[in-house]
């Protein structure tokens, strides 16, 4: 007789695999390597930017009071008494009637208080020197970037456990870090199982296929901040799983297997599971698909058992395993963003358990709408190729309508929540 499992639900799941988080250590690496690292400090403005008044054109610095009774019909001459580009700093002093020729990104000399643009100025060059007239007067301050209006020395600006991107790369170069403070990534091992699993470099042949799974999920481990480590895929054999899985457990900080979860004759997870003296914390979650995703805890180590299906493998990636590699480099926001959309067709499947539908999101006239792609079945693959989103529909429903509006889980952002999805605020009345 096979066992019946005892569905939980997708947040209370979560939760038990949010018991084991841990935060990963720091490590310290290259500004040239840090793309897409998480920050294992808070960035903040050790100086003020910009560091001193600076020029925002090109132009001359001159003293506004200079300026008062500058027009149109009674027109200005300065006197020009250096020229300074970007990088460089007058030895003098703007004096009365004077100025100095300035480009953008230089300092503003001494004595002077506003910036009078190139174009708005006639120059002549005489003998005695060079003389500017202006048509016009300016006000003090006028065409100054001050020092720290960007920001102040002090400012709080990044969260530990955010993601550099470009901007926060800017940042830590404006800082003066050539080595940036990160957290380690955590080392996921991957093992793909089935006797049916052929290499992407192996010719079809009957009754076997290319294992995409083990792919995928390194592609989604990347996306979510962490390292991978490929193990060999295993065919139904329980004692060569076993040996791997224990390898892997001892290599790395997380497991992964793909396959051989659920009831059937060759799903040896189980049973490993049990020969590991591993702790269950779940085997069955309400939800389509990837109900079989499953998690154990050995020694503090979670082994994530994802569904060999290639869409409920996805899924349980993105909804598990995900925050909890978020988690570890230290965001404050793990969890997958949602927003709201309108879906543009029916839907009509009813929903026992809470079900994740692969969708692309469209814009129209500034809403947001979303769309189905592919079947809707734990087996398809190439859905995940047009996916940008999954719309939850929560259990207890009897399927949805064109017009109905839904929750977005985005797959592709950044950013991520602070909080996971909650099953009961979505129900339908
Ligand atoms: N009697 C029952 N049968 C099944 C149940 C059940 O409750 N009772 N659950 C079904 C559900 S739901 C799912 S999901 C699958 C999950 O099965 P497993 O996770 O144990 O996965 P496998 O049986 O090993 O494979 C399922 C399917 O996926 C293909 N596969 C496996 N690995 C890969 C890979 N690396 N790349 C691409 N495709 C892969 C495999 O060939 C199978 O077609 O069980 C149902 N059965
Ligand atoms: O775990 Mo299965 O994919 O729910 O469909």
């Amino acid at each position: 007789m096979v066992e019946r499992r005892k569905p939980m639900w997708v947040k209370d799941a979560i939760d038990y695999v949010m018991q084991y988080k841990k935060h990963g250590e720091i490590e310290i690496v290259s500004l040239d390597d840090c793309d897409g690292r998480f920050l294992a400090e808070p960035l903040v403005a050790d100086h003020d930017v910009p560091p001193f008044n600076r020029s925002p054109y090109d132009g001359f610095a001159l003293r506004a009071v200079d300026t008062k009774n500058a027009s149109r019909d009674n027109p200005l001459s300065l006197k020009v008494i250096d020229e300074i580009g970007a990088g460089h700093v007058s030895e003098f002093e703007v004096g009365h009637m004077e100025a100095i020729r300035i480009m953008t990104g230089a300092q503003i000399p001494k004595g002077s208080d506003s910036v009078v643009m190139l174009e708005l100025v006639k120059e002549e060059k005489r003998s005695e020197g060079t003389l500017i007239t202006i048509k016009r007067s300016l006000k003090e301050g006028e065409n100054i970037s001050f020092q720290g209006e960007d920001t102040k020395k002090g400012n709080p600006l990044i969260d530990r456990g955010v993601a550099i991107n470009p901007g926060i790369k800017a940042l830590l170069a404006t800082f003066g870090y050539s080595n940036v403070k990160v957290s380690r990534r955590p080392l996921i091992g991957i093992i793909a199982t089935g006797s049916e699993l052929l290499n992407p470099d192996e010719e079809l042949v009957p009754g076997k296929i290319r294992n995409s799974n083990g792919y995928m999920i390194e592609s989604q481990i990347l996306r979510a901040g962490a390292q991978y480590k490929r193990y060999a895929s295993i065919s139904d054999n329980l004692d060569k799983l076993y040996e791997t899985i224990k390898l892997a457990l001892d290599e790395c900080d997380i497991l992964i297997t793909t396959g051989g979860v659920s009831v059937g004759d060759y799903d040896y997870l189980p049973e490993i599971y049990r020969r590991l003296g591993a702790n269950l914390l779940f085997n069955k979650i309400a939800m389509r698909p990837g109900s079989v995703t499953s998690c154990a805890e050995k020694d503090g180590k979670l082994l994530f058992g994802l569904s060999g299906n290639p869409s409920a493998c996805y899924i349980g990636f993105e909804l598990f395993v995900r925050p909890y590699i978020r988690t570890w480099l230290c965001s404050e926001r793990p969890y997958l963003r949602t927003i709201s959309g309108t879906l543009k067709n029916d839907f009509s499947k009813p929903n026992p358990f809470s079900r994740f539908v692969r969708g692309k999101i469209v814009y129209e006239n500034g809403n947001v709408f979303v769309e189905p792609v592919g079947l809707d079945k734990s087996g398809v693959v190439t859905s995940l190729a047009w996916a940008d989103c999954l719309m939850i529909l929560p259990g207890g429903t009897r399927g949805y309508m064109n017009g109905d509006q839904i929750e977005l889980l985005l797959l592709e952002d950044q950013q991520g929540s602070e909080k996971p999805w909650v099953e009961a605020k979505f129900s339908k009345s």
